[in-house]
């Protein structure tokens, strides 16, 4: 099969408050997927449904072939182990080292020997440049540098969908493009899928090989970065020229301000 994750006809909602609506998307393997919207569109909530964090009223996902949430806890857990989650901020454990940081995956999910433990860390380490820093604490190192111990840690099991949660928020531009490269080398060097959930239409455009646009828990637009450049869909130009108006308007909905100022109808 050509897509390591599928989506089709995905319905969720908190409660009676719809989230994600009629959801198709395909995630072919060996490709870095974007995923890209404004804030609380539901970018989040496809992880969580594709790492069976929680449950879709309708629809299904697949990844490998199985439907996520049709599997039982032993499967489910078996599944997640193909799985590599940057979280939102990439957050380090701050009172283990860098080199704990990254056993950490190995240590839980795997009986590997501590020989091995070592040798499989620090190639992780060496991958994003930072075997020198096995030893620090991360007070110790930079944001950047943090961040890709972050992705070192994601990768540590060598799963085969790798899964980035907003993996450039906090970056200075230096950091940012780092960090976009690693995703990019890596996810070929592993032979991974790669699902980038961002913002960031520089670094996204840069690296992905297709592009999801999400906008009140739908898909909007959709293409290669090249096609999305040239798009004349007014939201794919409000996204890619970060304009404050458009289809995505800048004003929370309800009164007008000429109702609030009491100026009525002929104002
Ligand atoms: N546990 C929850 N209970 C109720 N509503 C939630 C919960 N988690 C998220 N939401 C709501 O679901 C919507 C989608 O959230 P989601 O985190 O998927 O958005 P997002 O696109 O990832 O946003 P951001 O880019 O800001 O992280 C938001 O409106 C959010 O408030």
């Amino acid at each position: 099969m050509p897509n390591l994750v599928e989506i089709r006809d995905l319905h969720f909602s908190y409660g009676d408050r719809s989230i994600l609506s009629n959801l198709r998307m395909d995630f072919p393997r060996g490709k870095v997927i974007a995923v890209m919207g404004g804030s609380g569109c539901g970018k989040t909530t496809v992880l969580r449904l594709i790492g069976g964090q929680i449950r879709p009223q309708q629809g299904q996902v697949s990844v490998a072939g199985e439907v996520v949430h049709a599997l039982d806890t032993d499967n489910l857990y078996r599944l997640r182990r193909k799985m590599g989650m940057l979280f939102q901020f990439g957050a380090l454990f701050t009172d283990l080292s860098v080199f704990e940081n990254v056993a950490f995956p190995l240590r839980e999910h795997t009986d590997l020997s501590e020989e091995l433990i070592h040798d499989l860390v620090l190639m992780k380490l060496h991958a994003v440049g930072l075997r020198n820093a096995a030893m620090l604490k991360p007070a110790e190192i930079s944001g950047g540098m943090a961040r890709r111990v972050a992705v070192a840690r994601a990768v540590a099991l060598d799963p085969e969908l790798i899964m980035y949660d907003e993996p450039f928020a906090g970056l200075d531009p230096i950091s940012m493009g780092v960090t976009a490269n690693l995703i990019r080398k890596l996810n070929d060097a592993l032979g991974s899928t790669s699902i980038l959930v961002s913002h960031d239409v520089h670094e996204c455009f840069a690296i992905a090989d297709h592009v999801y646009f999400m906008s009140a828990g739908k898909i909007v637009a959709e293409g290669t970065p090249a096609e999305l450049r040239v798009s004349a869909d007014p939201y794919v130009r409000q996204f890619v020229n970060a304009e404050a108006d458009g289809p995505v308007p800048f004003h929370y909905p309800g009164r007008s301000l000429a109702d609030d100022l009491g100026l009525g109808a002929s104002a």
